[in-house]
């Protein structure tokens, strides 16, 4: 690290000096604020020692304007050992932390390495982070499909209340992603986003998960957890695949709903969290209930403010949109030039009912950036059960019937045309009458 050391007294450099070179730190001196403002504009400091009283100058002041110059730097001010006050003072303005005068060699090495500890952990956080935006494609939250848009809608305008949120549709429908934008667009944006996942454990785990539990309430708890609930207080709690919430814990998930209340594993002590849930599922939560396994109050409380997003296959006017963001993306990541999807796999693309929905046109796109060779990616970078639904036979000419042939044609309009309208107008059809057709040939 680079260290820089403020003070008017040449003697407390020096020890200062001596004990940060020990543990192998490069040390710049600045007897006064405006060398150290000076040296500032040169060099960039990782750390820097800088007395409270610098003759007549204040390194309150200092400190501000340190920070000012270069907000990364971690300033620990050398305060006289009565001064408590301004030490607090100091740490309110952001300095890192504080020496009481006479100082010790140990002491400083001490504060170092809490510096260098804290820049490695802030580095590693910085790589995750970007690791995170990287993996991903940009999320896409726009939609040329009414249904789609009015769920778009719903939510958007559900996010700024304080409202439970249910989210339901297929798997891969991008549930997850529209729950964090809901947070992220909620009077709580900047506090947590807490993650339950119900099914990924079993029931007593799951309870200790969500509210806590305290040391010996099973065999396994060897000592006190807070649980999500508690570290979503503030922020948003997601529980996601709901559906699957076990009977036995879902009044204690009503009685959070409606109290804001809940009590830890082991602990009868009834404890106090505000969080807005935002829960989703890709089962039938009104048939659950009706077959017993979902309660029915619950069902009520959850289904305030209800968003369905449909199946890919539903959406035939966005697919093209996702995929192409997804090419771009995987090209960029996997430094490859990929300019654009040969006509047969988007006729693929626009025939295939995409079970998997959004997570499986990433995974098949991802694949196809990878196998492809050339600039085009073909049908036979698909996956077979792409590539295989569309039938060579129907080509005009080909002993097919009209409908057939139809059917072939409209599916490759709407598989190029960036919405309805564009692919009615190629058509030559009117809006509605595509729509009706789309239906009638299992296109939607
Ligand atoms: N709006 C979006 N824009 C771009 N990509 C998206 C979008 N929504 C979803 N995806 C992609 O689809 C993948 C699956 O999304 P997500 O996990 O949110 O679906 P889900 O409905 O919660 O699935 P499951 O029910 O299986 O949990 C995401 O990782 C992302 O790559």
């Amino acid at each position: 690290m680079r260290v820089l050391i403020v003070d008017d007294e040449a003697s407390i450099r020096r020890t200062t000096r001596i004990a940060v070179e020990t543990t192998g730190h490069a040390v710049t001196e600045a007897a006064s604020g405006a060398r150290a403002l000076k040296l500032l504009e040169e060099t960039s400091f990782d750390a820097a020692f800088v007395d409270l009283k610098l003759g007549a100058e204040d390194g309150l002041d200092l400190l501000s304007k340190l920070l000012k110059a270069q907000p990364q730097i971690a300033v620990v001010m050398f305060t006289a050992y009565a001064n408590v006050a301004t030490a607090v003072e100091a740490m309110r303005r952001g300095a890192f932390d504080f020496i009481p005068k006479p100082f010790t060699p140990d002491q400083i090495r001490g504060v170092l390495a809490k510096i260098e500890k804290n820049r490695a952990l802030e580095s590693r956080l910085a790589s995750l982070e970007t690791q995170l935006a990287d993996a991903s494609p940009p999320v896409d939250l726009e939609s040329a499909e009414p249904p789609v848009q009015r769920a778009l809608e719903i939510a958007f305008k559900g996010a700024e209340t304080p409202a439970t949120i249910l989210i339901l549709g297929p798997s891969g429908t991008g549930k997850s992603v529209l729950a964090r934008e809901i947070h992220r667009r909620s009077a709580q944006r900047d506090a947590a986003f807490v993650t339950v996942n119900c099914p990924s454990l079993s029931r007593e785990l799951l309870e200790s998960e969500l509210f806590g539990h305290v040391k010996g309430a099973f065999t396994s708890a060897v000592a006190d957890a807070v649980g999500k609930v508690a570290a979503a207080d503030g922020g948003t709690l997601f529980l996601d695949e709901i559906g699957e919430l076990p009977l036995e814990i879902q009044p204690k998930l009503l009685r959070l709903l409606q109290e804001r209340e809940y009590e830890r594993v082991g602990d009868p002590r009834p404890r106090h969290a505000n969080v807005r849930v935002i829960a989703a599922t890709n089962r039938d939560l009104a048939a659950e209930m009706k077959a017993g396994r979902f309660r029915e109050d619950l069902f009520y409380r959850l289904n305030v403010i209800t968003v369905t997003l449909p199946g890919l296959s539903e959406r035939p006017s966005d697919l093209l949109r996702f995929a192409e963001d997804y090419r771009k993306f995987f090209a960029a990541r996997m430094g490859k030039r990929i300019s654009r999807f040969a006509p047969p796999v988007l006729a693929a693309f626009a025939a295939y009912r995409w079970p998997g929905n959004l997570r499986e046109l990433r995974n098949v796109i991802e694949r196809a950036v990878i196998l492809t060779s050339g600039e085009i990616i073909e049908l036979h970078d698909l996956p077979e059960e792409l590539g295989a639904q569309v039938s060579p036979t129907v080509a005009v000419g080909a002993p097919v019937t009209i409908d057939a042939l139809e059917a072939e044609h409209i599916r490759r309009v709407l598989a190029t045309a960036r919405n309805l309208e564009e692919a009615a107008r190629t058509l030559g059809i009117d809006p509605a009458t595509l729509y009706r057709k789309r239906q009638k040939l299992g296109l939607l």
